[in-house]
């Protein structure tokens, strides 16, 4: 069988983006042949050095090369600025709206290895499903004079829409199916996991807005494909409360963009560190692997930054293209290190570099 060549975009960004990024695409050229997949690669700009540089964080180039020529791309981490400064706009959540990339699919999962210890006692596996083109993302924002006082008022739009509610609930549904069907056991026996979708929302305050994102999804859910999953919902509030005290309970979490994104930090927290949570940018015509974690100015340029998220970000950009096989083939060599305990970064207490880190994976594959 001829392999089948697939066109990557390489978008290192900023600070440790530029660490991590090389190990995948070390991971990638060095998957086993058997599997019938090649590579090719496209290193494209982004991020807040590009912008000092050159005036733009996001050239035109890197979406049109992404848009026309890759099957898929993996994004390091950007350094935004806090302060606004003129001009900037974050790359990452442009080229997530310029790309149509409508989910963000955040897996959390505890490895239990003698080399650490994850604060969360029970072991966790679920996946954060985020909207990722709306909400308070849309940017609209702006400050005018208070006519009341002193001072400005400051606005932002928080937008959502039925159809963007409706596609993100119906493909957390199916993420949903899919690991029921993988956790069954051959004998036919109910896997230990109730299979489940959480809405989160803030629907007791915001009734319009998350009102329509709770209503929409519940509606999705309730099709016949997703008649074997139990649907729930939770306040975002009382789903930070009940994530920390039993985060073992939870299978599939779909969210508006906003409560996703703090959500999948609070998981990354229970599962160890963020440099262990991936994550898949998805839509139709590209899905875009991405770790959770930003350019971690605190330890850029030391050499010491996790790899993991990165790696797993490689699995899950397979997985969305439709190769399970190679995706678990990076699932099982990272957990098997991360069970081993032997090359640990020091985000989880170990010595190991990015590179030792990254070298023992890659041994493993
Ligand atoms: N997708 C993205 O590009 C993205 C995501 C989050 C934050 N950011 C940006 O990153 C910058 C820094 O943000 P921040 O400090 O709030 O969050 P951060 O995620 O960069 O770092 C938070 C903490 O986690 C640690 N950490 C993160 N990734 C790690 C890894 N792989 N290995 C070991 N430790 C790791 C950092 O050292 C830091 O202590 C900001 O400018 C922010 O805008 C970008
Ligand atoms: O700092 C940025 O430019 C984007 C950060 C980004 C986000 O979606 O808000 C990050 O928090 C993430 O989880 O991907």
């Amino acid at each position: 069988m001829a392999a089948r060549t697939l066109r990557i975009g390489l978008i290192p960004g900023d600070g440790i983006g530029r660490e991590v990024i090389p190990a995948g695409r070390r991971i990638l050229e060095s998957l086993p042949s058997s599997l019938g997949l090649k590579f090719d690669f496209v290193d494209l700009d982004a991020g807040y050095e590009h912008f000092k540089a050159f005036g733009t964080a996001l050239p035109e180039k890197t979406v049109e090369t992404l848009q026309k020529e890759c099957d898929g791309a993996l994004f390091g981490a950007v350094s935004s600025p806090t302060n606004k400064v003129a001009g900037y706009t974050s790359p990452i959540v442009a080229l997530r709206k310029r790309l149509s990339l409508y989910a963000n699919v955040r897996p959390c999962k505890t490895v239990l290895s003698p080399a650490f210890r994850s604060p969360s006692t029970s072991p966790i596996d679920l996946v954060i499903v985020r909207e990722n083109t709306e909400d308070l993302y849309v940017k609209e924002e702006k400050t005018y004079p208070d006519p009341n006082g002193d001072g400005q008022i400051a606005e932002a739009i928080k937008r959502i829409s039925t159809q963007a509610s409706r596609r993100i609930a119906t493909i957390a549904g199916e993420i949903a199916a899919r690991r029921q069907k993988m956790r069954q056991k051959p004998n036919g026996e109910a896997a230990q996991k109730e299979a489940m979708v959480t809405i989160t929302h803030k629907s007791n305050v915001l009734s319009q807005t998350d009102g329509l994102f709770r209503s929409t999804a519940r509606e999705a859910l309730a099709a016949p494909a997703f008649s074997s999953l139990k649907i729930e919902e939770q306040i975002v509030d009382s789903m930070v409360y009940k994530l920390f005290l039993q985060p073992q309970y939870y299978d599939v979490i779909v969210a508006p963009n906003l409560y996703g994104d703090l959500l999948s930090d609070g998981a990354a927290a229970l599962v160890g560190s963020l440099g262990l949570v991936p994550s898949a940018n998805v839509g139709e015509d590209i899905v875009m692997g991405e770790p959770c974690h930003g350019s971690a100015p605190d330890i850029e340029g030391k050499g010491i930054a996790n790899p993991v998220a990165t790696i797993r970000s490689v699995g899950c950009m397979l997985e969305f293209l439709n190769q399970p096989e190679a995706a678990d083939v990076i699932y099982n060599a990272v957990d098997e290190g991360l069970r081993e305990g032997k090359f640990i970064s020091p985000d989880l207490g170990g010595k190991a570099s990015t590179e030792e880190v990254m070298d023992d994976i890659v041994r493993r594959l």
